[in-house]
């Protein structure tokens, strides 16, 4: 199978975490590899960490600084010990990983605080523990008559440093830049059958490692098909495919055949975590199309997003983001000067927070805080509304959520909102619709979320 400059045809194949963390899944994606080799294709794998595991990771870089993090530390690696058992593969593969991890823990307890940079290290260890056992896997099953290379993502994407001055970003939450390298793709095609690697982890310039922002798989998947040019992205998960909105929320929601990759990134920059928006950016320019499809159901068919898609002025999918903090800042007479707004967005700057939406009044700002792509806690949420106290007269925290609706023009969606229920304005804290009119997004209280999605899934889309 050939490209269209001739070279090696390569597909790209994500599996996150709730793809890889059982033998059942194990074997469906020895499945979809070899449909694809005996269609010609060389497959790159990129491999998240086990479903969880970065999350246990997070906790135990808390619980290191204080030294207490043997029990937690035994059970992460009995897990890691057991999925080995489970595929049938060597778990002294996993050795010098978890030599690793212990020397990050103790490193952390030495020096007292969590660093970026050691909190990075850490963390990159679920990536690396899994994708071991993922290649070793495949490696079982092909035997002799693939060849099977595990890639280290560290060597693969360098982030440039400029981007960012913040290092919690620079180290949680980098952004790299891949060209496509057709030596390289041809390079791997001549010694390779199929390449797999890890996603959400990086380097820097001096080569330590970095992390590309939570659920960042998705955005290695895009920077290697980027690099390799890549005929598809698929991304394998545990849903088969991008829905009107999330099938696990709303049992109604219906499968979206297809969907350009414009309506796309604003689902995912909205809150679908089925796909990163970062990963949507990337693929744009080269024009790849990806396919979003389910592990556990692999015939079934999924989404396909590309440039084009014809129809839609109309609500195509809602996306709701629950738990997103919300900060009322009062500022006094002086609110809507250009220092003082100054002064209060250089502070989020500072904690490398954005805005999700925004609404002014003369004396007070009320500012839906960003999160999505930052390693964020509920301390430096706290740190936040200190530093702004000292510009601020009163700083108020709370949580609500954010429902948006895409592909729509907001005016008439709006007008159609109104003639579900007329209570429903009464309902939304803040409202913003895009200069390009293509979505509508309005603030609710967190307990109301559901209903009103349901409502609105109901009129407007079902
Ligand atoms: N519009 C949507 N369509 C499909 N899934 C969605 C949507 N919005 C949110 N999701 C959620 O995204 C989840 C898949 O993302 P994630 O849990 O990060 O998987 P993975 O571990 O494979 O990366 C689904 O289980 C679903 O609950
Ligand atoms: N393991 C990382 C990166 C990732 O993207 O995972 P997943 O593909 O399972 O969402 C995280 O949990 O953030």
């Amino acid at each position: 199978m050939s490209n269209k400059n001739n070279n090696p045809a390569w597909v790209v194949l994500k599996f996150g975490g709730s793809s890889v963390s059982s033998l059942d899944d194990w074997n469906n994606i020895g499945s979809i590899v070899s449909e694809y080799l005996q269609q010609g294709f060389k497959v790159a794998l990129v491999h998240s960490a086990f479903k969880n595991i970065t999350n246990q990771l997070e906790a135990l870089a808390q619980t290191a600084v204080s030294g207490h993090y043997q029990e937690p530390l035994n059970e992460l690696i009995s897990y890691h010990l057991d999925m080995a058992q489970q595929m049938g593969v060597d778990d002294t593969l996993l050795t010098p990983w978890i030599e690793s991890v212990q020397s990050v823990l103790q490193n952390i307890h030495q020096s007292g605080e969590l660093t970026s940079p050691l909190r990075a290290r850490l963390v990159a260890h679920g990536e690396l523990l899994s994708s071991t056992l993922g290649a070793a896997f495949l490696r079982k099953l092909f035997k002799d008559h693939q060849r099977v290379e595990w890639l280290d993502a560290r060597q693969l994407f360098v982030a440039e440093d400029e981007v960012h001055n913040n290092i919690n970003d620079r180290f949680l939450n980098a952004v790299c830049h891949p060209r496509p390298d057709e030596k390289l793709a041809n390079q791997w095609a001549e010694q390779f059958d199929v390449v797999l690697t890890q996603g959400f982890i990086a380097s820097n310039k001096s080569g330590e490692t970095i992390l590309l922002g939570r659920e960042g798989s998705d955005t290695s998947a895009s920077y290697l098909a980027a690099l390799l040019e890549a005929e598809k992205l698929e991304i394998w998960t545990d849903v088969a495919g991008m829905f009107t909105t999330d099938p696990n929320k709303l049992p109604e929601a219906k499968k979206i055949q297809q969907i350009n990759y414009d309506q796309a990134f604003e689902m995912a920059e909205a809150g679908a975590k089925i796909l990163h928006p970062r990963c949507l950016s990337t693929v744009m320019p080269y024009n790849i199309p990806i396919e979003i499809k389910s592990t556990h159901q692999p015939q079934e068919s999924g989404t396909l997003i590309n440039k084009d898609d014809g129809d839609s002025k109309w609500v195509k999918a809602i996306a709701l983001k629950q738990q997103v903090p919300v900060m009322t800042l009062l500022l006094g007479r002086r609110g809507q000067q250009p220092e003082t707004l100054q002064k209060v967005f250089g502070i989020f700057n500072d904690f490398a927070l954005g805005c999700e939406l925004l609404a002014s009044t003369k004396e007070s700002l009320v500012v839906a805080v960003e999160t999505s792509n930052s390693i964020y806690s509920n301390e430096i949420l706290n740190e936040l509304s200190v530093k702004l106290a000292e510009t601020c007269r009163s700083v108020l925290l709370s949580h609500s959520a954010i429902i948006t609706l895409v592909g729509c023009q907001s005016s008439q969606a709006l007008w159609h909102m109104m003639q579900i229920d007329a209570e429903l304005p009464e309902q939304w804290l803040l409202l913003s619709h895009t200069s390009s009119d293509h979505h509508l997004s309005f603030l609710v209280n967190d307990d109301d979320a559901l209903d009103i999605l349901k409502l609105l899934h109901e009129h407007l889309i079902q």
